[in-house]
């Protein structure tokens, strides 16, 4: 049986990220980076005031908590005015949050700490000024944050929304961006019906067209198509010859030893496409490779515990390489976590067991989503998994207390792979 990091590397040497393009920010949320970003304005960008009150000079002001001091007020400034009106010695401007402070004026002395507490109110000739301000008090420098030509985010960073306001701040108006990989997702079976029609006799509802097109948008992608074949190989050469323009085509079931198995049918022979037993459970058969029209094939395992196992050791990573996300984010990497119950493991396969995940006592704990661990037709208990363990081949028994190493695929933020880069 080949081991998961030696298909996983035949995987992503296959896989390259897809052609940068640029887009405007507000088509640019989720991608990632094609090239580094730097500011091309410093940020911020003037001189201004982070409190409604007044620009005042220090020196008028610095004596205040003494005895309150009374301002000529010559100028009102709001935000976005380019208003620069010249103070005089005891001359003050009102001012907003982010307006640019007159070049006269060093220090903002916020309105609670004068006479004039009614926001809301005309601007007047004159303020008291009852509390004296530190020198620079509320002023926000040019560049405080980033200068004009720092990075602002690498090539490979997801458009976060944060990373979103980074670049607008730093006045991009558009980003080169890889684009998303287009998927068709094909599930193959005779046995399957729409979710939520009616079943006869050896049918059952379709689970994995919705679950890998969901987890196909959640890894970036964008799903050409859905479609549902029978166990017949024309029907699916037709399904697969529909896939042209997609850039990888994930299907489910067929793919074990069975008779009637569509896809060993289909890619019988073939040099393209090729089926590994690789050593994991579930997940244990594989088929992989590319079609004639350069689209990558996953051929995953039908049954559902089976395919979201190994969409997220298999699929997922391959889809971030192609978004250009960074190696150490194309991995899923564990995190070192307890296990929360005893359970069982098949002898000589690295288990990938789907975990209930909770944060007991500031330790991470797994457990698993059904007393029968990691069976592959678990599929009702796959709503309760936030992630999965990982338990080595050579682990017969997990107890509960033992290290396990924990896989959170609903986190947000990206973690550092791990050494076995499952
Ligand atoms: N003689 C052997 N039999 C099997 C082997 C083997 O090595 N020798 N491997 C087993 C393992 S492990 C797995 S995993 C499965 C993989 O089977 P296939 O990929 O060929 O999938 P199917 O036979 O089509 O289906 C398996 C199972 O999953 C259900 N299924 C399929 N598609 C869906 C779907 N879209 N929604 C819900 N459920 C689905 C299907 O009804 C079957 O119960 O093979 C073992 N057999
Ligand atoms: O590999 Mo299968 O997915 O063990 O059940």
């Amino acid at each position: 049986m080949t081991p998961i990091s030696d298909h996983l590397d035949r995987v992503l040497a296959t896989v390259a990220p897809l052609p940068p393009r640029e887009v405007p920010l507000a088509d640019a949320w989720d991608r990632r980076i094609a090239e580094p970003v730097r500011a091309l304005v410093p940020i911020p960008l003037w001189r201004s005031s982070s409190m409604d009150g007044y620009a005042v000079r220090y020196d008028d002001v610095a004596s205040a908590d003494d005895a309150p001091v009374t301002l000529r007020v010559v100028a009102d400034i709001p935000a976005g005015s380019d208003l620069d009106p010249a103070l005089a010695p005891g001359d003050a401007a009102r001012i907003m949050t982010g307006a640019v402070l007159p070049t006269d004026a060093d220090t903002i002395v916020q309105l609670e700490h004068t006479d004039r507490l009614d926001p809301l109110a005309p601007v007047s000739e004159s303020v008291e000024v009852r509390r004296a301000p530190s020198r620079g008090l509320f002023v926000r420098g040019i560049g405080d944050d980033l200068a004009t030509g720092d990075l602002v985010a690498g090539a490979g960073t997801l458009t976060t929304a944060g990373v979103l306001a980074a670049v607008s701040s730093a006045g991009h108006g558009t980003l080169r961006v890889h684009r998303a990989p287009r998927v068709t997702v094909i599930a193959t079976g005779s046995e399957l019906v729409a979710p939520g029609e009616p079943v006869r006799r050896g049918q059952i509802p379709d689970a994995n067209s919705l679950m890998v097109a969901a987890l196909v948008r959640r890894a970036g992608g964008e799903v050409d198509a859905v479609a549902q074949v029978g166990d017949d190989p024309a029907e699916l050469e037709s399904a697969l010859a529909r896939a042209g323009g997609s850039d990888v085509v994930v299907l489910t079931g067929g793919v074990s030893a069975g008779a009637y198995d569509p896809v060993k049918q289909v890619f019988d022979g073939s040099r393209d496409v090729t089926f590994t037993s690789v050593s994991m459970q579930p997940g244990k058969p594989q088929a992989f490779g590319t079609l004639p029209g350069g689209a990558v094939l996953f051929g995953l395992p039908g049954n559902p515990v089976s395919a979201w196992v190994s969409f997220h050791v298999f699929v997922r990573p391959a889809l971030l390489a192609m978004q250009g996300a960074p190696d150490g984010e194309v991995r899923l990497a564990p995190v070192p976590g307890r296990a929360g119950a005893d359970w069982g493991t098949p002898p000589g396969r690295t288990q990938i067991l789907p975990a209930r995940l909770s944060v007991s006592g500031g330790v991470l704990t797994a457990t698993p989503v059904h007393a029968l661990g990691s069976k592959s037709h678990l599929t009702g208990s796959l709503a309760l998994a936030g992630g999965y363990a990982v338990v080595p081949a050579e682990v017969e028994r997990v107890q509960a207390g033992d290290a396990v190493d924990v896989v959170l695929i609903g986190a947000d933020l990206p973690l550092a792979a791990g050494e076995d880069g499952v």
